[in-house]
């Protein structure tokens, strides 16, 4: 496979030259930065202290990998630590190169915990990261030094003055998400078009790579396409980036180019076999300089979007296939990726699993007819259309299985033979089934027999049932307003009565699930949950033009902007949360559920989306239920008598959910709260104070409840960034919405319940 590639003529730019900053260093670096994204920095004679470094972390980089798997499983990067940035990757648990399992395990060690004595997490890691702790910060030291040299002489290049400097985006006392991370790539037999890195562009400011081995690549757009790369470039190639010895190979990432008002270009890279590194481990390390959590990076067009937020998203867009992240932007910052990608794929002999994969990226221009890309072993694509509504009714059905659910519904109204396939009852099972099997190497809870699994399992059954027709119903009243003159009108839909009644009936589970929602939530439960909460998420990015809802539209638009693939999230321990979160909003975009007038039902729902400019007019919340309606009252003659708020708070503890109505969907950014709260009078007020965690990070929560009419104003604190409450309080809970301290906009609502009294 080498054989067709040429190898990339990047610059070298020498250390030392960059060390005396002269005009013309600078002006090649930039050239390199602008025209290629990478650069050979050769770390010449004088530089022993980054030599060291690099000779240490070799070494380390082998023993990190020797360590028993079962340890390594202990620190699944997921969860460990702050999540993201820390942790272990076990080999084939993402997309590769070639639309097949990844070929590479990682270890990451985070900057803030290697560096910062006390810092707020721990550095997690093996025995050998916790002895050698010291020595691994040194030479990470030297790498940060090297990567805040490279700033500065870029940002004097780019001619940005001392306040626009670009080193002042990574103070090294803020937290960020750097981290020196060390990958292994199993050695293979012989050259397979499997395994790998898939292709990407790195999220940070700038990576530092030290390898081994052949493998990398680099794409080049074509020359003549300038070097903009969010151009959607038709001619580029694969070319390798060889190992040089005496040299590291840089390349600027998705911030830098963000933070460089795109002048600077994030290039796209992959690893794949070389015919040199057959019969050997490949072992690579990289240290990923990246932005401060809370640096706001430009995404042009007005969008802004905090550094923090870009890294979880491209996190989450790393976990979706190929074929989904190869329209991402997130990803690319640029759609040439998908010509990049197609060069890639080289799946071998047409398998029907793999040609089902990729019926459904063929599906999307062309819904009635599937084509089959067809790749030969020296990696041509060639592409044949056939008939698809031709097709027995199952192999539609496994087809649609294959296909996300906003590509279902589009598939689904093609024409009779199709519809009828996607409408049939079991089929939404199947979909969910699938999902189920694709994400196979999740271990099912060993405990799941128990009664309380089995009713979880019961609900969540009910839930998935449900969700079809859920689905349905979204479309349906979407589409209710359109004159349909399709080829086939759909005499079977339930009536938008019967419809609605059952979307309805699914939010009876709501506090089933909230019951049983909590960490000992089995795997297998949490992905029927979870099939669910994507179909209704599938159905939301359907729903194009909502116009009395501009609330829909936003959310539309963020989630077709990220492409968020939720089931990709499956590691995450939220799954109830994020299913209810989904319920939740999907609901209230409906003006079906709120919730706030799920407690005082006679009130109207907004449906205008609020913002910060407009009065947020939250009717008291109350249980419809008899006796939620005596303590309404009770509470009510309370607030009457100026009776302390104190008595209804001190001593619980309280639960509480964070939707995001917006983009989202990662580990630590859906939430579930949980705290104590302390409130003391103040006369016209309560002062609140708690402290909770939320995932794994810990905040404090800090406000004010005005007696008069019950409003809460909170701010959340976790330390890099804040988030802002407003609502209203009842005896029970507290709701309302929340913006982050940047964001004025609404981006959420809150749900906070009280629980158990203290312990
Ligand atoms: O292993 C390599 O050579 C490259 C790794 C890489 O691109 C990454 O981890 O972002
Ligand atoms: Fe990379």
């Amino acid at each position: 496979m080498e054989t067709t590639y040429t190898r990339a003529t990047l610059k070298t730019i020498r250390l030392s030259d960059l060390e005396s900053a002269t005009p013309e260093t600078q002006g090649e670096l930039l050239d390199a930065c602008m025209r290629d994204g990478f650069f050979y920095l050769d770390v010449d004679d004088d530089h022993c202290d980054l030599a060291n470094a690099i000779a240490y972390l070799a070494d380390l980089n082998t023993r990190l990998f020797d360590i028993a798997e079962a340890e390594k499983r202990c620190y699944p990067f997921q969860t460990t630590g702050r999540g993201g940035c820390c942790g272990y990757k076990a080999v084939g648990t993402e997309a590769g190169a070639f639309a097949k399992p990844d070929g590479f395990e990682l270890w990451m060690l985070p900057y803030n915990e290697l560096m910062i004595p006390n810092y707020s997490h721990p550095l997690y890691g093996p025995e050998v990261v916790r002895l050698e702790k010291g020595t691994i910060a040194t030479h990470t030291a030297a790498y940060h030094r090297i990567c805040l040299l490279i700033l500065d002489e870029l940002s004097k290049a780019l001619g940005f003055t001392k306040q626009r400097s670009l080193i002042n985006e990574h103070a090294a006392h803020l937290p960020s998400t750097s981290s020196m991370t060390f990958l292994k790539y199993p050695e293979q037999e012989e050259i397979k078009a499997e395994g790998g890195h898939v292709s990407h562009t790195d999220i940070g400011t700038l990576t530092l790579l030290h390898a081994t081995l052949d493998g990398l690549q680099v794409f080049s757009p074509g020359r003549e396409d300038d070097v903009d790369n969010d151009n959607d470039a038709t001619t580029g190639v694969w070319q390798w980036v060889p190992p040089r010895a005496g040299c590291l190979v840089v390349n600027v990432g998705d911030s830098l180019r963000l933070l460089s008002g795109k002048r600077l270009k994030s290039s796209l890279h992959r690893v794949v076999p070389h015919a040199n590194a057959v019969g050997q481990a490949r072992y690579s390390f990289a240290y990923f300089l990246r932005p401060s959590e809370t640096a706001l990076l430009d995404l042009g067009d007005g969008r802004v979007c905090k550094s923090l937020d870009w890294h979880f998203k491209k996190l989450t867009v790393f976990q979706a296939p190929p074929e989904v992240q190869a329209g991402n932007q997130a990803v690319l910052l640029g759609t040439w990726r998908s010509r990049a990608l197609q060069l890639g794929w080289a799946p071998g002999p047409v398998v029907q699993g793999c040609m089902l994969s990729y019926a459904y990226l063929a599906i999307l221009p062309s819904p009635a007819f599937l084509s089959v890309i067809d790749c030969d072993s020296d990696c041509h694509s060639k592409l044949t259309a056939m008939q698809l509504e031709t097709l027995p009714q199952e192999l539609l059905q496994r087809i649609g299985g294959y296909c996300p659910g906003s590509v279902l519904v589009d598939f689904a109204s093609t024409c009779r033979a199709i519809r009828s396939a996607c409408h049939d009852t079991t089929f939404y099972k199947l979909v969910a089934t699938a999902l189920i099997q694709r994400q196979s190497h999740i271990i099912a809870d060993p405990d799941s027999n128990t009664a309380t699994n089995t009713q979880v399992q019961a609900i969540a059954r009910r839930a998935c049932d449900n969700a079809a027709v859920w689905a349905r119903y979204i479309v349906a009243l979407d589409r209710a307003g359109d004159t349909y003159d399709g080829p086939c009108p759909d005499a079977t839909r339930p009536s938008d009565a019967q419809e609605k009644k059952l979307a309805r009936d699914t939010m009876q589970f709501v506090p089933q699930l909230l019951a049983t929602g909590n960490s000992s939530w089995p795997l297998t439960m949490s992905q029927l949950a979870f099939s669910f909460a994507f179909e209704i998420c599938s159905a939301i990015k359907t729903v194009p033009t909502h116009t009395h809802l501009s609330f829909v539209n936003a959310q539309n638009a963020m989630l077709n902007d990220w492409k968020i693939e939720p089931e990709r999230c499956l590691h995450s321990q939220h799954y109830p949360y994020l299913l209810l979160g989904f319920m939740m909003s999907t609901l209230r975009a409906k003006g079906l559920w709120s919730p706030l007038t799920s407690y005082a039902p006679s009130l109207p729902v907004s449906t205008s989306r609020p913002d910060s400019t407009e009065t947020i007019e939250l009717p008291l919340p109350c249980d419809r239920t008899p006796r939620g309606q005596e303590q309404w009252e009770q509470w009510l003659r309370n607030v009457n008598k100026k009776s302390t708020y104190s008595e209804m708070m001190e001593g619980w503890e309280w639960d509480g959910i964070v939707s995001f109505d917006s983009y989202l969907l990662t580990f630590s950014n859906f939430g579930r709260l949980a705290f104590t709260l302390t409130p003391r009078d103040e006369g016209a007020s309560s002062l609140i104070c708690g402290r909770g965690c939320e995932g794994d990070r810990e905040f404090t929560l800090e406000g004010e409840l005005s007696h008069a009419d019950s409003s809460v104003s909170m701010t959340q604190d976790f330390g890099c960034s804040k988030v802002r409450l407003q609502g209203r309080a009842g005896p029970f809970r507290i709701v309302g919405f929340w913006s982050t301290e940047y964001d004025k906009e609404v981006l959420g609502f809150f749900w906070i319940w009280r629980t158990g009294p203290s312990k």
